[in-house]
């Protein structure tokens, strides 16, 4: 009797782990079930990939999608939509721009009941450490949050504190009993605040204004610090977003002295310049902000060398008019979850020869195997029935209507890219498909195996 499998898609170039090959790939009850050059049997649906890329569908680990209390900027709905069309599974969503924040069970199953009805891919939940919250760490825990977050200056968030040296290390020691990660958004408070304080003072609100009050040393200082106190009590530390090579060099020193330390950066790191931002304005203000060509460059050859954990969007979108205003005063934060994939492919893979199979692991893998995530990420057997499908040297410009933000505003609207996802399938279901969200909300919540 031939076999029969729910899913079958056949003769697509598949980007395992090991590599690039041309293969049939087939699911059933979710989950891969054989790789083969040529699979007999039947199925129930049968997809046609002659031509295209297959990748492992893309986690984010680090989105905002403000859901619930600040849903005038980002749903959990219209985020996860975008995320699809861009060739996503699933994200970790942080705990804050949403309000209340995510900072104990509470508002954790508040989150999570908006993502069981909205969510049309599978999701996690950073929880938030903060001076408030110490003794809500466990019960964050027990709830499955993938990991916990931090900022060390100010969060743009008023109830998410800043997190202080003595909330660092009492919060990192009990974070290391419980086996959880710690991912920390590092500038120097004190001379970020002083220099924004003077800028304002002397009405020096320009983008060049604000890059300098958020100067590499910044970035560069915190990083250093935060990882001595990861050396000195075994907490797992991740730096979010990563902008500054310099950063990124002192993670990779202290990870070959053994600390148990990895960075994340963002697309955005990698594919705009401080003279693009001048150029579009407030649209493309983050924080940290987009530094130089020069520290540009050496971005890319980290990431050829393998010293990033992990890319992710930091989509972190508002309300427009927020960004109305003088550049040091507006909003930070840019929105791009849609994009990471089809960017990584224009100017990681057809730019610079970063290898495919690089930025399915940059784009999932990683992610997934650093949060203990089973079963997600890769195709292998077992692993689950999520796929991307890519034309690779399609180019394509982004128009403001083709994105499923909230509200149509992206850096990236005008851009040109050389890779495009023409369908996402999420545990053997298509949910994106020819520029439609062709599915109900199915996400599923991802707990980490800790
Ligand atoms: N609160 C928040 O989303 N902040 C984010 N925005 C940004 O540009 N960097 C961040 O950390
Ligand atoms: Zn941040
Ligand atoms: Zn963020």
């Amino acid at each position: 009797m031939s076999k029969r499998f729910d899913l079958i898609i056949r003769q697509g170039m598949l980007v395992c782990p090991e590599g690039v090959t041309k293969a049939d790939v087939a699911v059933n009850d979710e989950k891969i079930v054989e790789i083969a050059e040529e699979i007999s049997g039947e199925a129930k649906e049968t997809i046609d990939a002659a031509g295209k890329y297959v990748f492992p569908g893309a986690t984010d680990g680090h989105v905002h999608f403000n859901d619930p209390g600040r849903t005038e900027w980002e749903t959990i709905a219209t985020g996860s939509n975008a995320l699809a069309a861009g060739g996503g599974v699933a994200y970790f969503d942080m705990p804050l721009n949403c309000t209340p924040c995510t900072l104990d069970a509470k508002n954790f199953k508040n989150k999570l009941a908006v993502a069981q009805r909205d969510s049309l891919v599978d999701y996690g939940f950073w929880g938030g450490l903060t001076p408030k919250n110490l003794d809500k760490l466990e019960e964050l825990a027990e709830c499955g949050v993938v990991g916990f977050k931090a900022f060390t200056c100010f969060s743009g968030i008023e109830e998410f504190e800043r997190m202080d040296d003595y909330t660092a290390l009492v919060g990192m020691e009990k974070l290391a009993k419980l086996g959880y990660p710690l991912m920390v958004h590092c500038e120097n408070a004190e001379i970020v605040s002083a220099l924004t304080a003077r800028a304002l003072a002397n009405n020096k609100t320009t983008v060049r204004d604000y890059f300098a009050a958020h100067s590499p040393i910044t970035e560069i200082e915190n990083v250093s610090r935060m990882i001595s106190f990861a050396e000195e009590t075994g907490c797992k530390l991740i730096i979010a977003h990563v902008s500054t090579a310099r950063a990124v060099e002192l993670v990779t020193q202290a990870r070959n002295r053994g600390v148990d330390v990895s960075c994340e950066t963002i697309g955005h790191y990698l594919i705009l310049t401080d003279d693009d931002v001048e150029r579009m304005g407030t649209v493309a203000k983050c924080s940290p902000p987009i530094r130089d060509a020069q520290n540009q460059t050496k971005m890319w050859a980290k990431l050829l060398n393998g010293e990033f954990a992990f890319i992710s969007s930091d989509h972190s979108p508002c309300d427009p008019k927020l960004k109305d205003g003088e550049f040091l005063k507006v909003w930070g934060g840019i929105s791009a979850c849609q994009t990471t994939l089809s960017s990584l492919l224009t100017h990681g893979y057809h730019e610079r020869k970063v290898p495919l199979v690089d930025i399915a692991k940059l784009t999932g893998q990683n992610v997934n195997e650093v949060f203990k995530i089973p079963g997600k990420g890769k195709i292998a057997i077992g692993f689950d029935g999520d796929f991307a499908l890519v034309d690779l040297n399609q180019e394509f410009t982004l128009h403001a209507e083709q994105l499923f933000y909230k509200h149509k505003v992206s850096p990236y609207v005008g851009s040109t890219f050389r890779g495009k996802i023409s369908q996402t399938i999420l545990r053997g279901k298509t949910v994106f498909k020819d520029g439609k969200v062709v599915s109900k909300p199915i996400g599923k919540h991802l707990k980490p195996l800790v």
